[in-house]
Parts: structure tokens; C-alpha cells; sequence
């Protein structure tokens, strides 16, 4: 995909409200940008950026930058926009052509920055649909659920607790609630200060949460960060509870795409992008950033889209790429940042592998199965999807020929897994949860076998790339970037590209976007002072 110049541009067009709260809780915080310009047309020159990397990150930092003005080429490697949110057509078996994604994503009503992502191209956010519930079950026979709860910090907590049968009141005067103090009172990036040194499997045996609960509510949130809790920083832990839970009244219940990532989330993105004038190459792999003779840097690609493009040189570059990505960029470009910086980025690391499975079933898994369960116990899988429960095309699919399209997941897989024997025992332990599954044939299946999400170790944190980079011309941005705001995983990806966009605008005199994330700190005072 090639595409070319159209201008209509106007600052300010990104549907994001400076002052109201993006969604329920009035506690959301804004973090205003630095004042300037409305746009470029101020500056002798039009700045041209290029953005490396078309997954959230990239797409976010070309968008901010593209409503101000500024002239944006994308160069993504693949053949399609969303990285790992990617999706692609395919054949089945059956000669059906369907949709495949990398993976099924929730989409939490606190990704304010995300969603307004979404809203420049979808301002209803129509390309996302609630799902009503998911509960956790373990092998042991319990099961959780999120649906019902009041949405409001502390009362949300108790109530879950209330309700769970992990978590029994006779288990409260046994907690650690020294060690469970920083869970309730998050603050970023203080909290990597206190908690980044210990993994969060330590710090949950010092809270001395029950087994199950243990198991179900913080290993099934552990692994959905692709990582056991013992290679999971407890720092990183506690950010995403506060996110997700203790920090937010959003809620827990999430959106998730209504159809296949490119219909839903990916082309609108790409025709708001072409409208105000970015050019986006795909199949453009970049190998490495030189020094230009007119502008700041000279960007390598042996791609044919990128010769054709007749490259033009750049002012700036935002690198919004995957960890090898990154690694391998500036492995290439000697030019690059200071040796220090060069050394952190060198010794990034990815999350062991994880499974994403696809099958079309010739029957359909009972009617009462959800959209979404979350599993713990059951070796390697940690999800089932329904798809026909909340995606067009599957029910599409699922109405025609009377199946059901599942999606599997296995998170955090140990060593160098093999795909058959992977395969094997998923299938197996479905049986186990919806055993209708085991005579059901398999009409047609798809498997992404990846290891491309970054690590968060204990400690990690400290040497973790920000955003901005010893260069004031080169910028990060990714879900593996340290951004000092209680953000994770896509939201992570869309607030360091908007923030990405910002520090280059502001460079050029020109005002920023306007960010949110939930509460930075602790919600309960009373709390605080406790800790204190
Ligand atoms: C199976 C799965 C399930 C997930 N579920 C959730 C979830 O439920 N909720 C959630 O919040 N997050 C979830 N995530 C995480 C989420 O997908 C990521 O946090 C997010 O997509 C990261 O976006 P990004 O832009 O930082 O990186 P990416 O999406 O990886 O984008 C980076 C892009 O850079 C490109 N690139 C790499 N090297 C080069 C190069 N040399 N030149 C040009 N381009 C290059 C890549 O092709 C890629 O398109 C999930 C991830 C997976 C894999």
C-alpha cells in the first residue's frame, strides 16, 4: 500500500476535550501539552517527520503530528498498519475468506488516549462492542466474574472480594497488608522506586494472598503481561492493578473489536492519516538512520515501495518499532544517541514466546459458553475467545455453516515450544472446559507463534528508554518505552506516540495534544497516610 499527498489539514481536530473527562470517572487526570501555534504554517519550512513502525505507537505519533501540520511519511514493514494488532485476510478450507488477527485484544474504557486514537476515525468508537462479562475459572473449580460490580474504588475491590470464592473473610487478618499497601496508593514512577527491585511472585507471597485467589486474579493478570510473575518486575504489577482496578472507576469490563482489526480499527486510521496529508509505505522495512546533507537524517530501506518513494530526507524520526526492531535500527545507525543509551537499547529484551490459536468448528460450542473466559490451571492456555459472540464476520461465518470460531491463547511458554505439541495439548485441555469441543472437527485453524512483546524484569526500570532520546530530533514510542504515567500495553503504545508527537511540536514552537490517564497516585487519603 502506497498513498499519496492530499492537504486538508486543521489543528485541533483531534476530538479530544482539554478539560472534560474522556470517560466516567471524574478523577481522570489531564497532562496539558506545552502551549505554541496553532500549526506549522508559522515555520519558513514544513517539518517533515518520519514515523518507523505502523503498530499503535507510529500511528498515534503520525496522526498528532499530521493534524498540526507537519508533513509524515509511515514507513511500516509488514504489508498492513496495527503491528500486533494487526490483522489479514485469509482461504479456510472451505473456500470461506475470513479475517485473522494476531490475537484477541480488550480494549479498557481507562485507554483514554487510545480512544481518542479510535475517535479521530471512529467518533462513536463503532468499531468496538461491549462485552457484558468474563469470568476467570480455575482447574480447581473456581470461577469469577467481573459483571455487576460497582465500578467505584474501594467499593469495587470489596466487592469482588465479597463475591469471589478464592477469597474467603477469615483470609483477611492473615495479609501481609504491610506488603499490600503500595498496591492501594500507586504512584508513577514512584512505585518502580519502592517495587521494581522484587518480582511480583515475592510480593504476592508477602501480601500472603490466598492460593486461589493467587492463582486466579494475579497469575491470569501476570501472564496477560506474557510473563510468569517471577520474571514480571512487581513494580509493573502494581501499576496495572492500580490501572486496571484500585486506581480507576471505569471499571473492569472491556470493548473489544466488533470486527477484524483492519475493518474495525486500522483503515479508517489510514484514510484520517492520508486526509491530512501523511504518506504511508508499507512493506517498507527501515534498516538504519544516517546523517542527511539537507535535513537531520537520511532513512535506509532496501525496500522497492521506499526507492520508488525517491526518499526524501527528515527532520525528525519517531521510532515506534517492536524491540528487535529497535534493537536492530540502532545496531545499524553508529551515528546514533550516546554509547550509554546505544547499551540500554542493545540489552531490551522480549517476553518468552506466546500461542495464538484460530479454529473454525464444524459446530457451535454451547449457547451459554462467553465471549471471553480467562483460565488458570489449565497448562499452557490462558484464554478462550467466542468470536461469533462479538465479531461480524464470525457470526457471519458461525450463521452459515452452523460452527463456531474459538480463539486460543497461551501466554508465557517456556523454553523454544514446538507448534504440534503446543497445538496438542490446547486442544485438549478446551476439551476439558467445553468438552463439546472434543467431537466438533476442525473445518479450518490458524496459529501465530511470536515472541515480539518486550519484558518488564525487575529492575528493568531504571535503564528502560524513555521517549525522548540524547538527540532532540529522534524520538521512541511503543508499548516498551517508560512513560512516567500509570499507562500499560496499548495504552502504553498510544500515550508515548502522542507524547512522541508532543516533544517534537513543541521543538517547532507549535502546541501539543492534550493527554489523560487515570489518577497518578493512590485514590484513598487515608491510605496515603497509612503508608507514609
Ligand atoms: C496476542 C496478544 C494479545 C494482546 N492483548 C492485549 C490486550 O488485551 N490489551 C492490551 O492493552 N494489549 C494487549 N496486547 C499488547 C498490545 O498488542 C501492544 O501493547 C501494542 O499493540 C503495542 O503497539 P506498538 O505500536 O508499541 O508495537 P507494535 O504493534 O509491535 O508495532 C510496531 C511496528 O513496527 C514495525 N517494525 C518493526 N521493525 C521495523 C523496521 N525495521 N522498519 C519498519 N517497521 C518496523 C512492526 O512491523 C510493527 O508493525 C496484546 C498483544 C498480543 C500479542
Amino acid at each position: 500500500m502506497m498513498r499519496g499527498f492530499t492537504a486538508s489539514r486543521s489543528a485541533g481536530d483531534d476530538g479530544s476535550g482539554e478539560h472534560e473527562p474522556p470517560g466516567q470517572d471524574r478523577r481522570a487526570v489531564p497532562h496539558p501539552p506545552h502551549g505554541g501555534m496553532p500549526d506549522t504554517s508559522h515555520l519558513a519550512r514544513l517539518p517533515r517527520v518520519a514515523v518507523i513502525g505502523g503498530g499503535i505507537a507510529g500511528v498515534a505519533a503520525a496522526t498528532c503530528l499530521a493534524e498540526r501540520g507537519v508533513g509524515v511519511t509511515v514507513l511500516e514493514a509488514q504489508g498492513r498498519l496495527g503491528g500486533r494488532v494487526g490483522g489479514w485476510r485469509t482461504t479456510l478450507a472451505d473456500g470461506s475468506d475470513v479475517g485473522m488477527n494476531r490475537g484477541f485484544h480488550a480494549f479498557f474504557r481507562q485507554y483514554y488516549n487510545l480512544r481518542a486514537l479510535l475517535r479521530r476515525a471512529d467518533p462513536d468508537l463503532s468499531g468496538l462492542t461491549a462485552l457484558p462479562d468474563y469470568p476467570l475459572l480455575h482447574s480447581a473449580g473456581y470461577r469469577d466474574t467481573f459483571a455487576g460490580l460497582p465500578r467505584t474504588p474501594p467499593w469495587n475491590a470489596f466487592a469482588f472480594v465479597a463475591r469471589s470464592p478464592t477469597f474467603n473473610w477469615r483470609d483477611l487478618p492473615r495479609l501481609g497488608t504491610r506488603a499490600a499497601l503500595p498496591l492501594a496508593q500507586v504512584s508513577v514512577p514512584e512505585i518502580y522506586e519502592r517495587l521494581d527491585h522484587l518480582d511480583a511472585d515475592t510480593l504476592l507471597s508477602r501480601i500472603r494472598f490466598p492460593a486461589a485467589a493467587k492463582h486466579l486474579a494475579f497469575e491470569v493478570f501476570s501472564r496477560s503481561f506474557f510473563a510468569e510473575p517471577t520474571e514480571l518486575s512487581a513494580a509493573e504489577l502494581a501499576t496495572m492493578f492500580h490501572i486496571y482496578f484500585l486506581g480507576s472507576s471505569e471499571g473492569l469490563l472491556f470493548d473489544v473489536a466488533a470486527n477484524s482489526f483492519p475493518e474495525a480499527l486500522w483503515n479508517p486510521l489510514a484514510e484520517y492519516l492520508v486526509d491530512h496529508g501523511a504518506t504511508l509505505l508499507t512493506d517498507t522495512p527501515v534498516r538504519a538512520l544516517e546523517r542527511g546533507s539537507d535535513r537531520r537524517f537520511a532513512v535506509r530501506s532496501d525496500s522497492t515501495a521506499a526507492l520508488e518513494a525517491g526518499f526524501p530526507e527528515f527532520d525528525a524520526v519517531v521510532l515506534a518499532t517492536d524491540t528487535a526492531g529497535l534493537r536492530s535500527i540502532v545496531a545499524n545507525s553508529p551515528d546514533l544517541g550516546t554509547s550509554r543509551w546505544r547499551t540500554r537499547i542493545a540489552e531490551l529484551r522480549e517476553a518468552p514466546p506466546f500461542l495464538v490459536s484460530r479454529l473454525w468448528l464444524d459446530r457451535p460450542v454451547r449457547r451459554d459458553r462467553p465471549g471471553f473466559l480467562g483460565t488458570s490451571g489449565y497448562g499452557p492456555l490462558d484464554n478462550i475467545s467466542v468470536l461469533e459472540r462479538y465479531e461480524h464476520e464470525a457470526a457471519r461465518w458461525s450463521g452459515e455453516r452452523g460452527g463456531s470460531v474459538l480463539e486460543l491463547h497461551g501466554y508465557a511458554l517456556p523454553g523454544e515450544p514446538s507448534l504440534d505439541s503446543l497445538r496438542a495439548r490446547m486442544l485438549a485441555e478446551l476439551a476439558r472446559i467445553y468438552p463439546e469441543t472434543e467431537v466438533a472437527g476442525i473445518v479450518d485453524e490458524r496459529h501465530e507463534l511470536r515472541a515480539d512483546c518486550p519484558l518488564f524484569p525487575p529492575g528493568g526500570f531504571a535503564e528502560r528508554p524513555g521517549v525522548r532520546t540524547p538527540d532532540p530530533a529522534l524520538m521512541l514510542a511503543g508499548d516498551l518505552v517508560r512513560v512516567d504515567l500509570p499507562v500499560a500495553l496499548m495504552e502504553r503504545a498510544a500515550t508515548s506516540g502522542m507524547r512522541a508527537a508532543n516533544e517534537l511540536l513543541h521543538g517547532w514552537g507549535v502546541r501539543g495534544h492534550t493527554l489523560w490517564s487515570v489518577p497518578d497516585r493512590g485514590r484513598f487519603a487515608l491510605l496515603r497516610g497509612l503508608r507514609r
